[in-house]
Parts: structure tokens; sequence; C-alpha cells
């Protein structure tokens, strides 16, 4: 069962007299429990896919669904409900995630007030995130990795059925950030899908899938260390930078067919 679906997802920004395509065209099926790495270059549209998956942006055109609930025709109550019940995001910049003037208990206390109040999965989830004796202190006064990984533990607070995380190891040494990957695949065995924007080749390799958005566009998927091209709508195929000393964009090449696919040679000018 497919626990998120994009389908031909666009979102352009506006800004005065100036539209950025960020996202063109984006198909997307996870399942439920799966854990996905989303992968590419600063600027390809990956917080951007984010943002679309947690509700806190409508398509510009397309359809995403989660839970069979289509995000961008919710109304504004029931798509905020679905936020607090069924999503638990990590923003990029960690200090967005908390109240800086709360507790870490009461940071992650809040994160529950739409479903059942669960003080033990709170205190257990502090702990998960070495912040057990940090309990009391203040999210403001916390370091950057502290803040990090409090943003995490609120974001699973509400056991939510989506996790949603912008570079969550990004201020983490090392064994915090393996305590990080861990936390995401413990959640995903009870049934937490997860999304994770990465840099980290450790988290990549850790997660069931990779997905490397490029140009606004699924590029590339990666599934148990291998990696494959990704043939879009009206098929078109992404060459992977890695190719294009041999296939540079903007040369023509020759199809060859073969007996399971097809083959590209570059044609000489
Ligand atoms: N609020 C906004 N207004 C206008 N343009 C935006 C806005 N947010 C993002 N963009 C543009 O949309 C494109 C995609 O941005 P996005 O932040 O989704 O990329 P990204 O892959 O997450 O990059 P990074 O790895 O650097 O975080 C970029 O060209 C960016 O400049």
């Amino acid at each position: 069962m497919s626990l998120v679906r994009c389908d031909g997802v666009v979102q352009i920004y506006r800004a005065q007299d100036v539209e950025v395509v960020a996202l063109r065209d984006v198909d997307l099926t996870i399942a439920a429990g799966e854990t996905v790495a989303l992968l590419g270059p600063s600027g390809a549209g990956k917080s951007t896919l984010l943002w679309l998956l947690a509700g806190l942006l409508r398509p510009s055109a397309g359809r995403l669904w989660l839970d069979g609930a289509d995000l961008g025709r919710l109304d504004q109550r029931r798509l905020d409900r679905l936020r607090a019940t069924h999503i638990g995001m990590v923003l990029q910049n960690p200090a967005r995630n908390l109240i800086g003037h709360l507790s870490a208990a009461q940071n992650v206390a809040f994160a529950q007030r739409a479903v059942r109040r669960d003080r033990r999965r709170a205190r257990e989830l502090l702990g998960r995130v070495g912040l057990a004796d940090a309990a009391d202190r203040p999210a403001g006064r916390m370091s950057g990795g502290e803040q990090q990984r409090l943003a995490l533990a609120v974001a699973l607070a509400n056991a939510p059925r989506l996790l949603l995380a912008d570079e969550p190891t990004s201020q983490l040494d090392e064994e915090s950030g393996r305590r990080v990957i861990e936390l995401v695949r413990d959640a995903a065995a009870d049934g937490t899908t997860a999304v994770v924007v990465t840099h980290d080749p450790a988290v990549g390799e850790a997660l069931d899938r990779t997905v490397t958005i490029r140009d606004g566009r699924v590029g590339a998927e990666g599934r148990r260390g291998e990696d494959f091209v990704v043939v879009g709508r009206e098929g078109a195929v992404q060459v992977p930078p890695e190719y294009h000393h041999l296939l540079p964009p903007g040369s023509m090449a020759r199809i060859e067919e073969l007996q399971d696919g097809i083959a590209l040679r570059r044609a000489e000018p």
C-alpha cells in the first residue's frame, strides 16, 4: 500500500515579477514503512518537495496524496489536523522546529497535543536522542546539535505516519548521526514512513531507497546499493552528471536497440 503519491507535481514560486520553477512533473510513490533518502544538488527542489509533502505548500499543479487524502485540496482545518496527527517534520534550521522558552520535555509534549499524550514515549525519545538529562533545559539555550536532536524527538512525538526531515544530521558528529539514523529506522519498523533530505552518504546508505532530484525532477533512484535512471513523463531520461564527459548536455546521440533496452552512443559532429 502506498502512503505517499505524487502525480505530476509542479511548484512555481512567484516573487514580484520573477517566477522560479522549483519542481516540474514530479511522479513519486512511497510505500508505507519505506525509508527514502532524498538526494540532489543544491537548489534541485528537495526542500520544496518536503514542504509540499508536509502540507506547508500547496502545489501549483499536479496532485499529492497522503494516506488517501489529497493534500492540495483539503480545507485548511482538515489539513492542520492531518499535519498534527499524521506528520512529523524536522525543518532545515533546527531552532525553527522548537519553542525556545519551553523545555525539551515541554516541546515534545506540545507535539503530542493532537494525539493521546504519551509521557513514556516522550521520555524514551529524549533518551534515544541523548537528551535524557536535558529534559528540563529550555530549547532556546541548547547548542545547534542538541536542537537538531531535540527536533527529531519532537517530530516523532506524535508517532507520525510520515516523518519528513531536512538534513537532520548536518550539525551532528558521527556518533550522534548514527543514533539519528537508527531512530529513523526503528520508527520505520514501527510503521513510520520516512523521507529524509540529506547530503550525508551514511544516511543514504542506511535507508531503503534513494531518490535523486535534479532540475526539479526525479532523475534517478537507488535501491540496495544499485543506481537507476528514471524514465519520466514523455520518456525523458536525465543523463547523470558523471557521464556528461561522454554525452555532454546538448550533444546528439544515436539510439541502439538492445534486447532488454536501449543504448545511447554519441553521434560524431
Ligand atoms: N520561497 C521561495 N521563493 C522563491 N524561490 C524559492 C523559494 N524557495 C526556494 N526557491 C527556489 O526554488 C529552487 C529549489 O529550492 P529548494 O530549496 O527546494 O532546493 P534544495 O534542493 O532543497 O536546495 P538545498 O540543498 O540548497 O537546500 C531554488 O532555485 C530556490 O532558489
